[in-house]
This record gives C-alpha cells, structure tokens and sequence, in this order.
C-alpha cells in the first residue's frame, strides 16, 4: 500500500471546524496520511462574545515538530495556515528550503472569518516576501488577495485576475483567488492563474453563513490532491468539488459556530 503524507503547519482551532482539524479531517477523507506542527491554538471563548483568543507555542516547539516531520518521517506535501508571527515564518521557509518540500500550499491566513483585522500586520508582508516565493500555489480569500496584491478593492472577476497577476509576480507557481459569496456574482467563482493562463472555477452560491473553516478545508483538500500526485489544476478541480459539498452539508455546532462538514463528499456517492 502507498502511503501519502501531508503535513498542516497550523494553528489548532479548538472547535474543529477550521485549522489543523480541519486540515486532518480532510487528509483523511481524501485518503492521505496527516501530520502537524501546531503554531498557536486558539481558543474561541463562549464568555466574551465568542472572542478568538490566541495562544502562540514557543518556537522551538514548532521547530522540534517542524523536525519530527520533515528531518523524521517525509512527506508528500506541505500546508501553511495560521502563521502569526514573522518568526514563525521565517522558521517555515527555512525548512522548506532545508528539506527541499516539493508541493507547497499556502494558505495566507491573515485574519479569522467575520473580522477584516490581520493578526500581526508585519505577517502579511512576510507571507508576501518570504512565503510566496515558495509556493506551490497560494490561496488567498478576496481580502488575503488585497493584501498581498496591493489592489485595495477586489470587487470583480476582472479584479481578481488582476489581483492575481500581481500575487504571481512574488514568486508562487500559482495563484488561486477565492471570490466565494464574497462578490456580487451569481456563483462562487475562484481564479487559477498559473502565469499563462486563468481558469474559473464556479460552484453554485449556498445561502449559508456556515462557512467556518471552509478556506482551510479547500487548502487541504488541494494539498492532498497534490500529496497524491495529482497536477495543480486538476488537484484544484477536485478540492472545489469537495469544498462545495463541505459546505453544502454544513451545519451549526452552537449558535456561534457553523463548521463546514469534512464528510459530505461521501454523501453524494
Ligand atoms: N456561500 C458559498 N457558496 C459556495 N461556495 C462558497 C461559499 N463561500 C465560500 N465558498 C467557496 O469556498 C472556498 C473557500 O472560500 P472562502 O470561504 O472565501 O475562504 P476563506 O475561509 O479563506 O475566507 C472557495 O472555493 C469559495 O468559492
Ligand atoms: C487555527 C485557525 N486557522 C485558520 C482559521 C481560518 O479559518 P477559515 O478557513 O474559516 O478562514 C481559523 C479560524 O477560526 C483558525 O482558528
């Protein structure tokens, strides 16, 4: 049996529906064996308006993960996700490069949903110079994408190819913007640009606001497409197919949170 290994460098998001568990869960769905390195957890506290409250990990402890993974065992591909820190990032590119990781997906997480606030300002500028440039392909959401693209306004898919144009330019072998429900289309359209041409990826709009974890589930879900060989585009066309599912069958965990269901890709079967 082959066994195909994908490592999540993450953060741990304690209600399961976003960040590393979010990332396992999907490995596993799609037949790839998961590892982590945590970098912070966070903690959504039920007694102050459900505030994200994060809790950052020495850096050695990510670094000693970071070895057990990549010095340790090997894998197939790499998922970044919460980063927080220039540190923290500084210390990823440095063992990608250390161990020469193939498959890189990035997952420019800046903020958690429902807030426009970057975690640490300087983090968008170090995904942008030291992350990017490493990157199999990096998945910005519309507001990721005016952040590291400098285009204050993403409004349309003419927009967000040009945003596109403009990620590429910082290194990355592809780019993939996600539109989601974010934009006044009738679908939720995402753009692949992979520095000759743009592909559409288009799903039906779901009149949903559970959509917690839903970035990190596609990122995942690319990462296992691209840990199992699969090329970009066609690990991509998978991933949305999955990610639309997700959502599709998503639901509410508490009247706070409404996680995206990681197994719904089964029911269609
Ligand atoms: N309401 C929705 N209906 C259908 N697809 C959606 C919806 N919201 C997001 N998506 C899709 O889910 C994926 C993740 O997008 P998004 O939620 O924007 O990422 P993030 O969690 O990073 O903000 C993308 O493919 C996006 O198009
Ligand atoms: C650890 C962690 N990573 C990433 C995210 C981003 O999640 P999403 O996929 O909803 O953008 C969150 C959001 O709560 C999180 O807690």
């Amino acid at each position: 049996m082959t066994v195909f290994k994908a490592l999540a460098v993450a953060g741990s998001d304690t209600s399961g529906g976003a960040g590393l568990q979010a990332d396992l869960k999907t490995f596993q769905e799609l037949g790839v064996y998961g590892m982590t390195a945590i970098t912070v957890i966070v903690a959504q506290n039920p007694h102050n308006n459900w505030s994200h409250d994060i809790y950052p990990l020495p850096l050695e402890a990510l670094e000693a993960q970071l070895e057990t993974v990549l010095g340790g065992i090997g894998i197939d591909a790499l998922k970044t996700g919460m980063l927080a820190t220039t540190e923290v990032i500084s210390l990823v590119a440095k063992k990608i490069d250390q161990y020469a990781v193939k498959n890189v997906v990035i997952d420019p997480v800046m903020a958690c949903k429902g807030t426009d606030e970057v975690l640490h300002p300087e983090s968008a500028a170090g995904i942008r110079e030291v992350l990017a440039p490493r990157a199999t392909i990096i998945t910005p959401n519309i507001f990721e994408a005016t952040q590291l693209s400098g285009i204050r306004s993403i409004r349309s898919i003419e927009d967000m190819k040009a945003a596109a144009v403009e990620i590429y330019k910082l290194g990355p072998k592809n780019v993939l913007i996600k539109g989601g429900a974010k934009l006044d289309t009738s679908e939720a359209v995402d753009i692949l640009y992979d520095g000759k041409e743009f592909t559409e990826l288009r799903s039906p709009k779901i009149n949903t606001t559970y959509t917690h974890g839903a970035g990190c589930t596609y990122g995942a879900a690319i990462t296992a497409g691209l840990a199992k060989g699969l090329p970009v585009h066609e690990a991509v066309n998978q991933a949305k197919k999955f990610i639309t599912a997700a959502i599709q069958a998503a639901f509410a965990l508490n009247a706070f949170v409404g996680p995206t269901y990681h197994a719904a890709h089964r029911l269609n079967k």
